[in-house]
Parts: structure tokens; C-alpha cells; sequence
């Protein structure tokens, strides 16, 4: 029979209730991997729930998780409440960390799509704060919004522009950078690591996944765009680019 200690952990987890953020990151990651978004065990979803924040084990396949495999960290303290035994917490929780407190998210996704990875092969600019993917005229730039504390989403003239940073050996060593680039970028929702994928949040669950599935849309058009010797921008067109 199970102690109280290990009831009470397992009552942060066990619902019936398919929004439950244990049930959610389970379904979300399910879906996410069949678009190659999470696969060999890379990329993940992290949901903060008033003061909980549930966060996945680190190296599972992300598409195979149960809710009991979720850990639940208290927002305020950032003391862990839940620790499965035998797993250790996602090495992307200092980012997830990130878009929480820095941006007041409810959600942060971080994928290893292969679009996400090749813009920022193509982007030219060299890295530092200037290195960001830029868009415009896309009708799936309306799915991202203004900006935090800002009315609406942005409109189809409007440029999109997701910062760039470079990637490191460990991933939570990404946590300075990414925190740096949502200095420099105060508007964005998204943050691209090179040759490794993206971060993107939202205010909720609903948001970020609507949000990175934009973005991923613009990726992948941007890809084909590229190919066809097409411009992102208006700018680039006038410069001939
Ligand atoms: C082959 S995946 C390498 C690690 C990584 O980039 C990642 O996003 C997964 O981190 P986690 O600790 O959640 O497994
Ligand atoms: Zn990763």
C-alpha cells in the first residue's frame, strides 16, 4: 500500500481530467513527435500551472510518457514537490525556468525541428544580438502575437523576427543566452538555438502550440523560399537578396 507521502506526490499527477498538466505534456508530446518535433528523446514541453510548474524526465522518449513520470516543481521556492525515482528532470528546466519567470508563460515548448534547424543555417547574419530570422507578408505571421503586454497578434505587414542564439555542449548552458535574447528581443515569443532547434512559449497551452506551430509553418515556407531564390522581406527584395 502506498505511503501518504507517496499518495499525495502521486495526486500531483493522476487526474481524469485530459487537461491535467500531467495528462496534457504526455498528449502534446505524443503529437509533437509524430510532426519530428521531439524525437530520440529531444525537445520536450514544460506547463506551469498556478504555483506548479510539471516538467518531463530528461533522455525518455518523450512520445512513451506516462503522467507518473512527470516531475512538479513549486514556482515560488523552485523546490521540487514530485521526483520520480531513477529519472532526473529535463536539461532543458533552467529554460523552461526561463519563459515562466522572465515572460510570465504557461507553457514553453522547445522542439528540434528540422526547419527551426535549417533557418538557422540560413540566416547570414554572423551571431551576437543581431542574428534573427525575418519575415514578413505571411498570413501565418497573424497566428503570433504583438508582444507581452501588448493588445492582439501581429498583422500580416508587420515583420516577424526571432533572435538567433548559439548553441553550447550542455543544454542547460543555453539558459544565459536565452535569457539575453529575451533582453534584446522584449516583443518575442520564440527564441531559435543554431543547429538545434527552438524555445518558443506562450501565455498557455493552447497559445504556445498554436504559436510554434506558426512559426513552424514560416520555417518551412521559408526553407522552400530560400530554395526558389525567393526574399523573406521586402527589404531584401529592394537589396536584390
Ligand atoms: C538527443 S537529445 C539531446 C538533448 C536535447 O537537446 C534535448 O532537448 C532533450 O533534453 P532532455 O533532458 O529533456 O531529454
Ligand atoms: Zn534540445
Amino acid at each position: 500500500m502506498a505511503s501518504d507521502s507517496s499518495s499525495a506526490s502521486e495526486q500531483l499527477v493522476l487526474s481524469a481530467d485530459p487537461k491535467h498538466p500531467a495528462n496534457l505534456i504526455c498528449e502534446l508530446c505524443r503529437g509533437f513527435y509524430r510532426l519530428g518535433w521531439v524525437t530520440g528523446t529531444g525537445g520536450g514541453t514544460s506547463i506551469r500551472h498556478h504555483d506548479h510548474i510539471y516538467i518531463a524526465p530528461s533522455g525518455v522518449q518523450k512520445e512513451m510518457m506516462v503522467p507518473t513520470d512527470m516531475f512538479v516543481m513549486d514556482f515560488h521556492s523552485k523546490e521540487y514537490l514530485r521526483k520520480p525515482q531513477a529519472l532526473k528532470p529535463s536539461a532543458c528546466t533552467p529554460l523552461f525556468l526561463a519563459a515562466f519567470t522572465k515572460r510570465g508563460a504557461g507553457c514553453c515548448i522547445h522542439t528540434h525541428s528540422q526547419w527551426a534547424v535549417l533557418i538557422t543555417l540560413l540566416v547570414e547574419r554572423e551571431s551576437g544580438p543581431d542574428a534573427c530570422f525575418e519575415i514578413e507578408q505571411m498570413e501565418m505571421i497573424k497566428g503570433i502575437p504583438k508582444g507581452p503586454g501588448k493588445q492582439g497578434a501581429l498583422s500580416y505587414f508587420d515583420r516577424l523576427r526571432i533572435p538567433i542564439i548559439e548553441n553550447t555542449a550542455q543544454e542547460e548552458d543555453l539558459t544565459e543566452a536565452l535569457e539575453q535574447a529575451m533582453d534584446n528581443y522584449p516583443d518575442t515569443y520564440a527564441v531559435l538555438v543554431r543547429r538545434h532547434g527552438i524555445y518558443t512559449w506562450g501565455d498557455n497551452v493552447h497559445k504556445a502550440k498554436t504559436q510554434c506551430e506558426c512559426l513552424d509553418y514560416l520555417f518551412q515556407v521559408a526553407v522552400e523560399m530560400k530554395k526558389l531564390g525567393l526574399p523573406w522581406t521586402n527589404a531584401s527584395l529592394a537589396d536584390g537578396l
